[in-house]
C-alpha cells in the first residue's frame, strides 16, 4: 500500500501549496507528488518573459506579469481538470490577486485602472462556480529572517537585488490573507517543524496531516 492509500487520499485530489516567496512552496511540491505519485505543477520561473523586466521597473510591467501569470495558471488548471486531478500545484491562483497585484496597487506599482482590468477578469475567470477549487491548500509559514536567506542562498539574482523591504511587505500581507482565505480548506505548516532536505521521511506524517483533514471536510460536506 502506498502513502496515499494508506492514509485515504483521493487519486483526484488537487493539493496547492502557497506561501511567500522562498519559503519552500516548491521543496514541498517535489516532495508531496512524489511521495503521494501525483503529478506537479509549476511556475516556471526561467521561461517567465516577464519576471526580470518586472523586479527592474514594477510600474511597467506589473500589468503585463499579472496577465501572464493568470494566463498560465489557467491553463495549468485546465490540465489538471484534464486529467482528473491527482495534482500539487506551486502556488495557487488566489496569491496572484490576493498578494501580489493588491499589495502592487496599494504601493503605487501598479496602475488603479490596470489592476481594475485585472481583477475584473480575474473574477470572471476564477470566481465563477465553474472553476474548481483545490481539494486543499497548504500555507507555508515561518520565520522572515530564515526565509530571506533562503531566498539570497538559492541565488535568483533578480530577486537578491531587490530591497528587504519588498519581502517585509509580502510577509505581513500573506499572514493577513491566510487569516480570512475560505475558498478551499487549509492546511498551516510552520517550516521549522519539518526539513523535506534534511529528513525526507517527514513528509509521511504531514500526509497523515492531509489525509484526516480531508476526511473532516468530506465528512462535514456529507
Ligand atoms: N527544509 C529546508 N531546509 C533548508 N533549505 C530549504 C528547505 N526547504 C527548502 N529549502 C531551500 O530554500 C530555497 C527556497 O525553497 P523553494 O522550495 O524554492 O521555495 P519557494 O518555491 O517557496 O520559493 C531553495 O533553495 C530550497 O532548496
Ligand atoms: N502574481 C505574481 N506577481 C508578481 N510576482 C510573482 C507573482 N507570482 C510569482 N511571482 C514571482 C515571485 C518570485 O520571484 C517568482 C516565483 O515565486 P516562488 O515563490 O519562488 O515560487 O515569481
Amino acid at each position: 500500500m502506498n502513502l496515499r492509500e494508506k492514509y485515504g487520499i483521493p487519486q483526484s485530489a488537487v493539493i496547492t501549496i502557497a506561501g511567500t516567496v522562498g519559503v519552500g512552496k516548491s521543496t514541498m511540491t517535489k516532495a508531496l507528488a512524489n511521495a503521494l505519485d501525483f503529478r506537479t505543477s509549476f511556475e516556471n520561473v526561467d521561461q517567465n518573459p516577464y519576471l526580470d523586466r518586472f523586479y527592474n521597473d514594477f510600474e511597467k510591467w506589473s500589468f503585463h506579469l499579472q496577465i501572464y501569470f493568470l494566463a498560465e495558471r489557467f491553463k495549468e488548471q485546465k490540465r489538471m481538470f484534464e486529467y482528473g486531478g491527482g495534482f500539487v500545484q506551486d502556488r495557487s491562483i488566489y496569491e496572484d490577486t490576493g498578494i501580489f497585484a493588491r499589495m502592487h496597487k496599494e504601493e503605487g506599482t501598479m496602475d488603479p485602472v490596470d489592476y481594475e482590468t485585472y481583477t475584473n477578469l480575474f473574477e470572471a475567470m476564477v470566481m465563477t462556480p465553474y472553476f474548481p477549487h483545490p481539494d486543499l491548500l497548504i500555507y507555508l509559514e515561518g520565520p522572515l529572517d530564515g526565509i530571506i536567506s533562503r531566498v539570497q542562498e538559492r541565488g535568483r539574482p533578480m530577486e537578491q537585488e531587490t530591497p528587504i523591504s519588498y519581502w517585509e511587505e509580502m510577509y505581513g500581507r500573506y499572514e493577513t490573507w491566510i487569516e480570512s482565505f475560505s475558498a478551499c480548506p487549509v492546511l498551516r505548516l510552520d517550516i521549522n517543524d519539518y526539513d523535506l532536505i534534511g529528513r525526507p521521511h517527514e513528509v509521511e506524517s504531514i500526509i497523515e496531516r492531509i489525509g484526516h483533514l480531508l476526511e473532516q471536510t468530506t465528512m462535514l460536506r456529507k
